[in-house]
């Protein structure tokens, strides 16, 4: 890998942003003698379309400095080439970014991103969509989708806020999994063990297996919230009886036409209302501890 030419794509309204990162992180490369290019994203996608034309002026190692989304628009432009993404994780969530155990401290993850230990993941696919942490439909598409209306207003504290007042405005949803009619209150396919903030969805998922996992919580009295909460965040979410856990390298599934989904915690829309799911092996380059 090349050390001399390495594009930051800083997302600056990312949750834990903070208005002088690039500054910051420009005095910390300062000392290292390392030249980079320092690029900012706009709107949504932008960072797909950055990382998409340096990649094409042949540059080969990309910092995505921002959350999930972030992280999924560069790394969807780098999938199957030669080069490779480094993460500073400033989002709300951070989910690939902890499950790669990539250190939280911008000074500590930027040590990660210079070194030379790169390690190949796997990527998940909604039908051509790609998702490296994960991606679902049911109760955290609909979080996905109120989160991104207050977008000037995210952060982990914001993200809480709007996932209680929705649990308990939330119904359950009907679907068709692998053929099987389903009512679910949410159905989540992980390639990675947790949404973000150590959520852990799917815990037992391994980002290089060449699986998926996938996590369905069941319609539940709402007085087992909190269960299913401690379970979540202990890893424990199996052990529930209102879930239901699968593992496999695709799933199908059938949604109503116009039913929120979610990218890597992003909100999306799909005209097509037959869900596959698929999984691109080792498809990936990520720097590593
Ligand atoms: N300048 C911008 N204005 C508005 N939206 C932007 C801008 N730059 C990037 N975005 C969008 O911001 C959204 C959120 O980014 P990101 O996921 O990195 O942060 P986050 O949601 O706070 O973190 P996490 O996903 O880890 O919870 C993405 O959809 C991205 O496309």
């Amino acid at each position: 890998m090349n050390q001399q030419d390495i594009i930051f794509i800083i997302n600056p309204i990312a949750g834990g942003a903070k208005k002088n990162i690039e500054l910051l992180l420009k005095s910390l490369l300062a000392q290292k003698n390392i030249k980079t290019q320092f690029l900012k994203t706009l709107y949504k996608k932008h960072a797909f379309e950055l990382a998409k034309e340096y990649l094409a002026k042949g540059y080969t190692h990309f910092v995505a400095v921002g959350g999930d989304g972030t992280v999924n628009e560069v790394a969807t432009a780098l999938l199957h080439t030669n080069a490779v993404l480094s993460i500073i994780p400033v989002g709300s969530g951070n989910g690939l970014a902890r499950m790669l155990q990539i250190p939280l401290e911008i000074e500590n993850a930027l040590e990660v991103a210079l070194t030379h230990k790169v390690k190949k993941i796997d990527a998940g696919t909604i039908n051509e969509f790609p998702f490296f942490c994960t991606a679902g439909i049911g109760f955290d598409a609909y979080c996905a989708y109120v989160f991104d209306q207050n977008s000037h207003k995210r952060g982990l504290a914001n993200y809480i806020k709007v996932a209680l007042n929705a649990y308990f405005k939330f119904k359950p949803i009907e679907i068709a999994f692998e053929n099987k009619t389903k009512k679910v209150f949410s159905l989540t396919i992980g390639n990675a063990n947790q949404f973000g903030n150590n959520a852990y969805i799917t815990p037992d998922a391994k980002i290089d297996d060449g699986l998926l996992d996938c996590s369905v919580i069941l319609p539940h009295s709402k007085i087992y919230g909190p269960v299913l909460a401690y379970l979540m965040m202990s890893k424990k979410l199996r052990n529930s009886k209102h879930v239901d856990s699968y593992t496999g390298k695709s799933f199908s599934i059938k949604i109503a036409p116009g039913t929120n989904i979610h990218l890597d915690g992003e909100p999306f829309k799909l005209d097509a209302t037959a869900l596959n799911f698929n999984i691109l092996e080792l498809s990936l380059a990520v720097t590593v501890k």
